[in-house]
């Protein structure tokens, strides 16, 4: 299986401070799960950020889709996020939009007509089960409800990874089991998909998922010794 992502002694620091990632290296085969844990303030989320290229590394090497990432030009970033959903830790819906039009966003932003928009977005919304509050804005949604148009938008536009960071932390187990489902789905059809969370009920619920630990920016391997970089590989 293709690697879809690659990353070698990657190293990010804020500011002037400590690095809070150090000598990551790891990588992600083509339609795999993985589930991202750690303490809070492990990374978990700054390295979700040098996955959706929200943020630069550092240092180190991080390859995506087979290109060179970190030098991508900045033209090319639209591109190549668009090839990656992300669900956010705070949702960050659109508060005066429907949850429809939360949904319709990223074709929207892709130039897609309205009428070519209306079938996928009623799809969508069936998907994540919520057909009767298509009309409903986020602040009259519940917490889970959000967290699934939020879903629905980071999957309508059929990205090849799906990044998603505590997607369960605002739910309660059934709609986290449910949550998971929708995830477990879209992973059959060959997303890749990443999941950072605390929830350790949600670890076994995905028989072939994989596991990633960080502790204090570094990548532990899964008997929790500090994982090796392997040699860089061209
Ligand atoms: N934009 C930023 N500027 C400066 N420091 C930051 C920034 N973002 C994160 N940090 C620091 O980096 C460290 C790791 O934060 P990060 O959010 O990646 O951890 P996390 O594992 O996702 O935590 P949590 O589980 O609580 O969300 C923390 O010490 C945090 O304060």
């Amino acid at each position: 299986m293709a690697n879809i992502v690659q990353f070698e002694n990657v190293g990010l620091r804020y500011g002037t401070g400590e690095e809070t990632l150090s000598d990551v290296s790891f990588t992600l085969a083509s339609g795999s799960f993985y589930f991202l844990t750690g303490a809070s303030g492990a990374g978990k989320t700054s390295l979700l950020k040098l996955l959706y290229l929200a943020q630069r590394p550092t240092r180190g090497l991080i390859r995506l889709f087979g290109e060179d990432a970190v030098t991508l030009p900045r033209k090319r970033l639209p591109g190549f996020r668009r090839r990656i959903g992300v669900v956010f830790q705070d949702f960050r819906l659109v508060p005066h939009l429907s949850a429809y039009d939360n949904i319709a966003l990223p074709l929207r932003v892709s130039g897609v007509s309205n009428s070519d928009i209306v079938a996928p977005v009623r799809e969508m919304l069936a998907w994540v089960g919520l057909s009767e509050r298509a009309a409903a804005k986020p602040p009259t949604l519940s917490g889970g409800e959000q967290q699934r148009v939020a879903i629905a938008r980071a999957v309508i536009g059929r990205p090849e990874m799906l990044v998603a960071d505590e997607p369960t932390g605002n739910v309660d187990p059934d709609m986290a089991e449910r949550l998971l489902h929708l995830f477990e789905s879209l992973n059959r059809l060959g997303t890749t998909v990443v999941v950072a969370t605390h929830d350790f009920h949600l670890l076994g619920r995905i028989p072939n998922a994989q596991m990633m630990r960080l502790d204090g920016g570094k990548l532990l391997d899964p008997t929790g010794a500090l994982r090796i970089p392997p040699p860089f590989a061209a």
